[in-house]
Formats: C-alpha cells, sequence, structure tokens
C-alpha cells in the first residue's frame, strides 16, 4: 500500500448542515473524501432538509462561525477553503472578514435557495455578497437563479451567461464560473476571468435526484486548488467529477435525492 503523505491537502467548508445529506456540508466532507483531501467544517446553520426540500433552518450565532474557524486555522491550517451557506448578513460578513486574511484560494458559491426554492439566504444579505464576499473569492460558482440576484441579469444563453460573467467579476471575483446546469440542452458551464474563456461541457443526465450539485462542484474545484492546481484544471476535473455523481444519483425519498459522492470509489471495486 502506498504511503500517504504526512500533510495531506486539508479543505475547509464554511457551510450549512444537510440532515438528507446530499448538499452542505455533508456534501462537501463526502466530495473531499472521495477527492482524497482530508476535509474539515465551519457550521453555519443547521437545516432540516431532505428530498422533499427545507423544513426548517437555524443559525448559528457569529461568535460561534469565529470560534470554530479559528481552531481550524490556527492549529490545522488550510490549503483551500470553500463557502455555502451563509444564511445572514451578519454570517457573511463575519465569514468574509475571516477569509479577507488567508492566503488559501477560496471557493464561494454563493448559495441563495434550495433546489426547491427554499431561501438559505436573507434577502438583506446580498449587498454583503456583493462588497464583502466576492472580492474574497478566487473562484465564485453561482447557478442562473443566484447571477440574477447579484446582477440583475437574466440569462437564457451562451451569450448571456458572458455577460453575466463580466456583471460577476465586476465584484471583485478573480475567477467565475456560471453554472448553466438550469438552461436546457446540455449543462453548460462558463469559466473565465475575464481574459480566458473556457466552455465546459457535460452530457445531461435525465437523473432527476441531483440534489447537493452546486455545492459538490464547488467543494471539488476546492479540492483540486487544495492540490495545486490553477483554476482552468482544477475547474474541469471538479466538473468531471459532478457529472459522474449526476449519473448515479440515489433514488432517495419521494421528491429529488441526493447525487452520489462515492461513484468513483464504487465504479473502482
Ligand atoms: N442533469 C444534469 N446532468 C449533468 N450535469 C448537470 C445536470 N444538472 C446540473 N448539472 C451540472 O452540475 C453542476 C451544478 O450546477 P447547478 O446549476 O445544478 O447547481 P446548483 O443549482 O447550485 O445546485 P444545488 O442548488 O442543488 O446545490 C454544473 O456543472 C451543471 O452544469
Ligand atoms: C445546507 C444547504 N446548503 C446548500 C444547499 C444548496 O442548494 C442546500 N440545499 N442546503
Amino acid at each position: 500500500m502506498p504511503i500517504p503523505p504526512a500533510v495531506p491537502p486539508r479543505v475547509l467548508t464554511v457551510a450549512g448542515s444537510d440532515s438528507g445529506g446530499g448538499a452542505g456540508i455533508q456534501a462537501d466532507l463526502k466530495t473531499m473524501l472521495a477527492l482524497g483531501v482530508h476535509g474539515m467544517s465551519v457550521l453555519t446553520a443547521v437545516t432540516a432538509q431532505n428530498s422533499l426540500g427545507v423544513q426548517g433552518a437555524w443559525e448559528l450565532p457569529a461568535e460561534a462561525v469565529r470560534a470554530q474557524y479559528r481552531s481550524v486555522v490556527d492549529d490545522m491550517g488550510v490549503s483551500a477553503v470553500k463557502t455555502g451557506m451563509l444564511s445572514s448578513a451578519a454570517l457573511v460578513e463575519t465569514v468574509a472578514a475571516l477569509l479577507a486574511a488567508t492566503d488559501a484560494p477560496v471557493v464561494v458559491d454563493p448559495v441563495g435557495v434550495s433546489k426547491h426554492g427554499d431561501a438559505l439566504l436573507a434577502a438583506e444579505a446580498l449587498e454583503s455578497v456583493r462588497t464583502r464576499l466576492l472580492p474574497v473569492a478566487t473562484v465564485a460558482t453561482p447557478n442562473l437563479d443566484e447571477v440574477a440576484q447579484i446582477t440583475g441579469v437574466t440569462v437564457t444563453d451562451e451569450a448571456g451567461m458572458r455577460r453575466a460573467a463580466d456583471r460577476m467579476l465586476g465584484h471583485g471575483p478573480r475567477w467565475v464560473v456560471i453554472k448553466g446546469g438550469h438552461l436546457p440542452g446540455d449543462p453548460v458551464d462558463l469559466l473565465t476571468d475575464g481574459s480566458q474563456e473556457h466552455w465546459l461541457r457535460a452530457p445531461r443526465h435525465d437523473n432527476r435526484h441531483t440534489h447537493g450539485t452546486g455545492c459538490t462542484l464547488a467543494s471539488a474545484i476546492a479540492c483540486g486548488l487544495a492540490r495545486g492546481q490553477d483554476v482552468p484544471t482544477a475547474v474541469r476535473a471538479a466538473k468531471a467529477y459532478v457529472t459522474g455523481a449526476i449519473a448515479a444519483g440515489f433514488a432517495l425519498g419521494a421528491g429529488i435525492g441526493p447525487v452520489d459522492h462515492g461513484w468513483q470509489l464504487r465504479n473502482a471495486r
């Protein structure tokens, strides 16, 4: 058996708990295990959630978020950070202030609503996302609903994705991935830093069990960055990983089941 490196790449997720295990902290930690890094977590909120929607959400105090972050970063160190559900303006501002002081690459998934349309971010927090969180992002990964909320651009085609990317980059992230998964046809994502443009195409899997796709993609990008990959390499690998996880999604519950974060491990058996 190969001897593992003494210090593995360490990825920290700052996100909410999804009791159904498809999205949120659970998706992030499973992705990190599957991609061979050490996963760590700062919990921002607890949701009661399943394949049918979000039945309840409870936010943690800013002090608890700050304390978790300090515990991890000051002792174990981080190679990359991923943010997900931040719930309120207070938590967005708290997390943005912590991240402004890190040298590690930061992947910001600006989570707004769940697949079922349940709010995971207060409307009044959007301005803090624009002015405090996006400027500290190495990569931001909005879906089309989040793009509309943040920039006001309604995207219906690839030209619209380009316009939306320009507007997103205006808020300060170094790179943006505009996720086109909600457009009809094969899912296309646009990765750009304003000078390079990469169109990432994959076959659409008609599996409706897609709970957690966005969290999984963002975490997988953070894993690649933690391994020292450049942004285009990390995003391409993450897209391949999430595509496989969607193809293998689990028909669990009466609604939208979770993607299978362990699909590569199962295939390898
Ligand atoms: N049916 C599908 N088949 C293949 N790829 C898909 C499918 N749906 C989405 N994707 C891809 O999955 C990734 C996540 O995109 P999506 O737009 O679904 O994120 P999201 O809405 O933030 O997800 P969630 O809210 O569940 O976390 C993107 O790379 C997108 O292109
Ligand atoms: C806790 C949590 N974070 C993110 C998402 C993404 O939609 C979700 N459904 N739940």
